[in-house]
């Protein structure tokens, strides 16, 4: 295994790619998606059944980890991957946007931000320099840059002025992450919806120079049709060497558009939380489990999925242990969502391999059709 980090682009396909990107820790297949992991856990999971659905890499959040248990105990503890028993690629987020969307009473300067606790009131503070220090005590493969997120909706100069503070951010967080072979550091591209603030932030990150770059800002309530919008401009601006990471998405449909529109990596909460309330996504759409349709179907969620949840149990079981509030439900539920997801994935790298990712994307929306 190599004591680099790199990526290799294998194939493109229009504005889709897919390739590797080799750490110390294992290769991630991209386009990848990654389970979010918030505090040390993939809720419901075990982590040797997040990587047998196919997951190269899972999501750690620096806010939740430094609340509780902290930084300095992980790291005491020998680091996050032995914490939570994953010996394969972490990827940390830097704590800039569950600060403005979790945390209570926040001051911002320029040098940092201090906020009180969503979990006990306590007092806390984050900066770039905070922010690489915690995320290397975690020993994540791949850094965030500290950022600011402006809550929305934000007018033109506040996006403008947010996005200028988070590129003097990134410098920061580039300075104090020094040289850590082995490990990433990716900037994150902000500016709204404005192509021309977006185009002065890729300037800015370049200039600087990570190992991967983020776009960020999306996913935050703008909704699929001007998120596309960004996306059918924002990755271009972007080294077309270099992995593009869109935080937080989402959706299957997406997670497909953002991969056709030259994507490599996404993260997003819904597959596992979506599971634990009884929202399974499946080829054919969402099927609601709690449903009362389903209280007799002895048909597994998809007869095609070949994940534990459909090898071994019926809707009407599924149902009935939703309905009985059992914890199997939200185990079963979360598993076959990371599987579906991550067939999706698997499906769309052997599809831009192969040069047939409209054919793929044409039947992945056929089949939702279909209902
Ligand atoms: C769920 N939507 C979402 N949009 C995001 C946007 C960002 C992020 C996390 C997100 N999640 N983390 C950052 N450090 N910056 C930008």
């Amino acid at each position: 295994m190599t004591q680099r980090f790199s990526f290799d682009l294998h194939a493109t396909d229009g504005k889709a790619r897919t390739g590797a990107i080799s750490t110390p820790r294992g290769v991630i297949r991209t386009p990848a998606f990654m389970p979010v992991g918030t505090a040390a856990t993939v809720k419901a999971m075990l982590p040797e059944s997040v990587a047998a659905t196919g997951a190269d890499i899972l999501l750690g959040n620096t806010y939740h980890l430094m609340l509780r248990p902290t930084a300095e105990r992980i790291a005491r503890l020998g680091g996050l991957h032995k914490f939570m028993n994953w010996d394969k690629p972490i990827l940390t987020d830097s704590g800039g946007f569950q600060v403005m969307s979790l945390a209570g009473l926040r001051k911002l300067t320029e040098e940092g931000v201090t906020f009180k606790s969503h979990i006990d009131g306590s007092r806390h503070h984050l900066s770039p320099e905070r922010s690489m220090e915690i995320q290397a005590l975690l020993g994540s493969d791949i850094v965030m840059c500290f950022d600011e997120c402006p809550a929305l909706p934000a007018d033109r100069d506040r996006i403008k002025s947010s996005m200028d503070l988070s590129m003097r951010w990134a410098q920061r967080s580039r300075d104090a992450f020094g040289d850590r072979p082995g490990h990433a550091l990716f900037g994150i591209q902000q500016g709204g919806l404005e192509q021309d603030l977006r185009e002065e932030s890729a300037q800015a990150l370049q200039a600087i120079g990570f190992d991967g770059y983020a776009v960020g800002g999306l996913a935050v309530g703008e909704g699929q049709e001007a998120m596309f919008g960004v996306l059918d401009y924002a990755p271009d601006q972007l080294p077309v060497d270099k992995p593009r990471y869109l935080m937080g998405v989402g959706k299957p449909d997406d997670i497909v558009g953002a991969v056709k529109r030259g994507i490599d990596m996404m993260d997003c909460v819904l597959p596992s939380r979506s599971g634990r309330t009884g929202q399974a996504f499946t080829r054919h759409g969402v099927v609601n489990i709690k449903n009362a349709r389903h209280q007799d179907d002895p048909r597994p969620l998809d007869e095609a999925c070949t994940c534990p949840a459909c090898r071994g149990y019926s809707r009407a079981y599924l149902h009935h242990v939703f309905r009985a509030n059992e914890m199997i439900s939200g185990m079963l539920l979360t598993w076959h969502n990371l599987h579906y997801f991550q067939q999706i994935m698997a499906g769309m790298r052997d599809a831009i391999s192969a040069g047939t990712f409209a054919a793929w994307e044409a039947d992945f929306h056929a089949l939702r059709a279909q209902g």
